[in-house]
């Protein structure tokens, strides 16, 4: 058995064990070990009452005080319990598992491990795991579990045994790093590394395995980006642009003028365009910046040189925004262009329609999801790809198009606030223009930071901007529990908020568990002010724009990360009204309202990011990954940024010494390369 054996190897997967690893992405062991958790539990010595803390998962030892209390409704049956100490009570409530009536009705000692909520009548105990009799808790204490991200049906449990299995067979892989680079970093062995991560025996196992997992994945990906940008830096430019005066003209018709940000961007990109060289440019911008209408810019250029523009978007609800917002702007305006939607969801009819009017330069300017760049979709005559930086579009799409015979103009757009340094390194392969000036006629977001008892108030308060013609959005609590869940309380919430505000007032919701068509409809209703409130869960954090909204009343605000809340509240604040963005949160703690000041301070999201990486510190690593940039499995690009330019520092220097990675110790190394780059092609074409 090897890395790259079928999982149905290791003991207990059969056949709907393996369907379901394979529907997470895991086919063999490999992937498997590959498989990293996204958080742990950690089994501390229990505390007592007293000590227990809102906001964190604890463990306490106490009598069962009273009786057992099974209530709530027939969906959601609560089961209550008080759990007594020598320093106080503690109310404990279990949702959908009235079961354990009997089993807690017994009475005496018991161990209960979850997380404390602060609700109206105080401090709670959420549905905890059980230890009973409570010296089972000693066969956990001090441990570290590994809680991996699951998919319907694949238990936490499940993935578990395997790995465990896995870990067992792993001398057979060896060590790809060069032992000099390991010396000279101070880097954990591959074989302790991945025992480490999924298993570790303490917190110091864990930081040391991590530390070498994650600079491993830093290193390929730069070894790799630097190995692209030499093939590419030989690229030229076949395409003929033209200044166009459609362009001008189209500028001087737009009810507003570019922001001089804007103006530098889209000279540098025309000189790009009509230069020696590929374009490979990164255009970064805050929340809305404008960058849009730069990227439409472009699109237009290539469109009224005689050339196909396309653009991809990370969702479909974007990409059928902008295929909106691009068509009307070109009837409007009177631009000769055509313009043509692809995405995933359309029927096989409608995308061989639209492969048809692709391939034979019926269409000028693409928009889609991954969708264009997928084998089907033929282009008549490329010359620009405007891309979004999720999902590391830019690299993998470059080969796939490359792999095509076609060598278009690269543009990204980027959202993210990462200092320069960074970016130099994570877009190596890109030249950077940045967009650091909001449009003039933007009146800055008014911000507050309230408890829940303010809900009233604010409910007032969006019935009046509504009154006034505007619109809003809602982000409602999340649920912890389970995807499905969610859209049951989105469901319940937007009920609850129509009650509250009577009727008159259109409001709609949108959960990530919607069919296509039915988020569709309701943002193209939104759009339309036919929706006066929408309710949502974060589905709707990149990108959406629909100027007219005012309010952005986000619930829970305590369990959003900051830069999260930052893109949030970026849907408002897009027009020329004023706009208003409400945090609420249940939470007391300190930390949290020290957090949620920085929000109420700012609206610089460069400025918020450091800040947020300031409070939470270097070594709150547990637990969930934050920004998620660039799709590493492991890295955070701004929490292991130290890593990440340990990383870039060895990769150089091994270039150096050995640009082909041929020496003696190198070439292991090199194969992983090569595999990484094959598997990102491999995941375009899939
Ligand atoms: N120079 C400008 N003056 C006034 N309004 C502008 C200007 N440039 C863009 N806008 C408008 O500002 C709004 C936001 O622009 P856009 O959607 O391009 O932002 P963005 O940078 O893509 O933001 P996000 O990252 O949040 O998607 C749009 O409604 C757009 O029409």
């Amino acid at each position: 058995m090897n890395e790259d054996s079928k999982i149905s190897a290791l003991k207990g997967i059969g056949e709907k064990t393996e369907a379901l690893f394979v529907k997470a992405g895991i086919r063999t062991i490999g992937e498997l070990l590959r498989y990293y958790p996204r958080g742990y539990d950690v089994y501390d010595d229990p505390v007592s009452i007293g000590e227990a803390v809102e906001g964190r998962t604890v463990a306490i030892t106490g009598a069962i005080y009273g009786k057992v209390q099974v209530g709530g409704s027939r969906n959601m049956q609560v089961t209550t319990i008080y759990l007594k100490d020598i320093t106080g009570t503690l109310k404990v409530i279990w949702f959908r598992m009235p079961f354990l009536r009997n089993t807690l009705a017994r009475g005496g000692i018991i161990t209960l491990r979850g997380r404390i909520v602060r609700r109206r009548d105080g401090l709670v105990m959420e549905h905890p795991e059980i230890f009973y009799p409570s010296a089972k808790y000693e066969e956990k204490q001090g441990t570290l579990q590994p809680v991996y991200p699951l998919t319907a049906g694949l238990t936490n449990n499940a993935v578990k045994k395997a790995m465990l299995q896995a870990v067992e067979y792993l001398d057979l892989k060896q060590e790809f790093l060069p032992e000099d680079i390991r010396m000279k970093y101070g880097l954990a062995e591959y074989n302790y590394s991945v025992r480490g991560i999924h298993f570790p025996e303490d917190k110091e196992e864990f930081f040391h395995a991590r530390e070498r997992l994650v600079f491993e994945e830093f290193l390929v990906f730069v070894l790799s980006l630097k190995n692209l940008k030499s093939r590419e830096d030989k690229a030229k430019n076949g395409f003929l642009f033209r200044d166009q005066e459609k362009i001008d003209a189209f500028l001087g018709a737009l009810p507003y003028e570019l922001t001089n940000a804007q103006k530098k961007v889209w000279l540098e990109m025309k000189r790009d365009m009509s230069g020696e060289h590929i374009m490979s440019r990164l255009v970064q911008g805050d929340v809305g910046s404008g960058k849009t209408i730069v990227a439409l810019l472009g699109l237009m250029y290539a469109g009224l040189n005689g050339y196909q523009g396309a653009m991809m978007a990370p969702t479909e609800v974007l990409a059928k925004q902008h295929y909106e917002n691009i068509t009307s702007m070109f009837g409007q305006y009177d631009i000769p262009l055509k313009t043509e939607l692809l995405t995933g969801s359309m029927t096989a009819k409608e995308k061989r329609e639209a492969y048809e009017r692709i391939a034979s330069g019926e269409a000028d300017i693409i928009i889609g999801t991954h969708a264009l760049i997928q084998e089907k979709a033929q282009y008549r005559n490329l010359a620009l790809v405007v891309t979004d930086e999720q999902h590391r579009f830019g690299v993998k799409q470059r080969e796939t198009l490359a792999g095509k015979g076609v060598m278009p103009h690269i543009l990204v757009m980027s959202a993210t606030p990462i200092p320069r340094t960074l970016a130099i390194i994570l877009y190596g392969d890109l030249d950077i223009s940045v967009i650091d000036e909001l449009p003039k006629n933007r009146l800055p977001i008014k911000n507050c930071v309230v408890d829940t008892g303010y809900r009233g108030t604010a409910y007032k308060f969006m019935q009046k901007q509504v009154a006034e013609g505007r619109q809003c959005y809602v982000i409602c609590p999340m649920v912890e529990e389970s995807e499905s869940m969610e859209a049951e309380n989105v469901i319940d919430y937007t009920q609850m908020l129509k009650e509250s505000l009577g009727n008159g007032i259109h409001i709609a919701y949108l959960h990530g568990k919607m069919k296509q068509a039915e988020k569709d409809i309701i943002m193209e209703a939104f759009g339309r002010n036919e929706i006066q409130i929408l309710v949502s869960t974060t589905v709707i954090e990149v990108g959406i724009d629909v100027p007219n909204s005012t309010v952005m009343l986000i619930e829970n605000a305590e369990r959003f990360g900051l830069a999260q809340l930052h893109q949030l509240r970026g849907r408002v604040g897009r027009g020329k009204h004023q706009s208003y963005c409400i945090f609420m949160s249940a939470s007391k703690s300190k930390e949290t309202k020290e957090r949620l000041e920085i929000l109420n301070k700012s609206n610089d999201g460069f400025f918020i990011a450091s800040e947020d990486l300031r409070l939470r510190g270097p070594g709150d690593l547990f637990g969930i990954r934050q920004s998620g940039l660039l799709d590493f499995r492991l890295g955070d690009v701004f929490q292991d940024s130290k890593i990440l330019k340990m990383a870039n520092e060895a990769a150089a220097e091994l270039l150096e010494e050995d640009p082909e990675l041929i020496k003696e110790g190198h070439e292991k190394l090199r194969d992983h390369i090569n595999h990484y780059m094959s598997e990102i092609m491999l995941e375009n074409t899939l």
